[in-house]
């Protein structure tokens, strides 16, 4: 794994795995069931996406929990290891936890667990701005798709500037209204400290029938560590 970039709220990892084991999680991540993010729970709306985000679909999600504070939270995570295809990016991330520090924290002071979910975006899918704070010390997003053209959008939009408190005007907590972009490149992984702004553009018409395939989860703190 090489630190490719990085500033105080995120980073920018290649060659996260192996290049077989990357071969290999792609190849699990074709058989996982998924689902369209809208309509999971009980036909309900997913809010994170928008109306106009496209059509998001997600996988089975896993929780590594290892001192057990969130026993019986998220019931629809599967303990880890699951023995699906995410598994790799567990192990893999718990095994890189002191190098990812920096921007996450620390195992058993400043996070406890983390989740991991697969995503697939189909062209015209995307993920307006968005923080991923509360419960959360930080978050993840590996690109597990074996092939990505530059053509074909999607890129990861990092904001800059101090993120402040969450105001209901998207626009307001865009401080800087400057930033940065990382490209979706296979067998990367990024690492955002919790409340930096972010967004995913959409998977542009070049990108033909070619899915954007990503994993991603959240380091979460401990229920009562959250801040009010
Ligand atoms: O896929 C990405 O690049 C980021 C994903 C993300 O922001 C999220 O799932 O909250
Ligand atoms: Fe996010």
């Amino acid at each position: 794994m090489e630190l490719t970039w990085s500033t105080d709220d995120f980073a920018v990892f290649d060659d996260f795995l192996a290049p077989e084991a990357a071969a290999t999680l792609w190849e699990g991540l074709r058989t996982e069931d998924y689902h369209f993010v809208h309509g999971r729970r009980d036909g309900a709306w997913n809010k994170v996406y928008g109306l106009l985000d496209g059509t998001p679909l997600s996988g089975p999600g896993t929780l590594n929990d290892p001192e057990g504070h969130f026993t019986g939270r998220f019931a629809d995570h599967a303990p880890h290891p699951s023995g699906g295809a995410t598994d790799a990016v567990a192990k893999q991330l718990t095994e890189e936890a002191a190098r990812i520090e920096p921007w996450t924290g620390r195992f058993g002071t400043d996070w406890h667990a983390f989740t991991c979910r697969p995503f697939l975006y189909p062209l015209g899918s995307g993920l307006a701005w968005h923080d991923d704070s509360g419960d959360r010390a930080a978050s993840f997003v590996f690109y597990a798709h074996p092939e990505w053209q530059a053509s074909w959008g999607a890129e990861l939009l990092v904001s800059s500037g101090t993120p402040g408190a969450r105001p209901a005007d998207q626009n307001a907590h865009l401080t800087s209204r400057v930033g940065h972009y990382v490209a979706p490149h296979p067998n990367r992984l990024v690492v955002l400290r919790s409340g930096v702004p972010h967004m995913i553009k959409k998977v542009e018409p070049h990108a033909g029938d070619r899915v954007r395939g990503s994993v991603a989860g959240f380091f979460l703190r401990r229920p009562a560590d959250r801040p009010q």
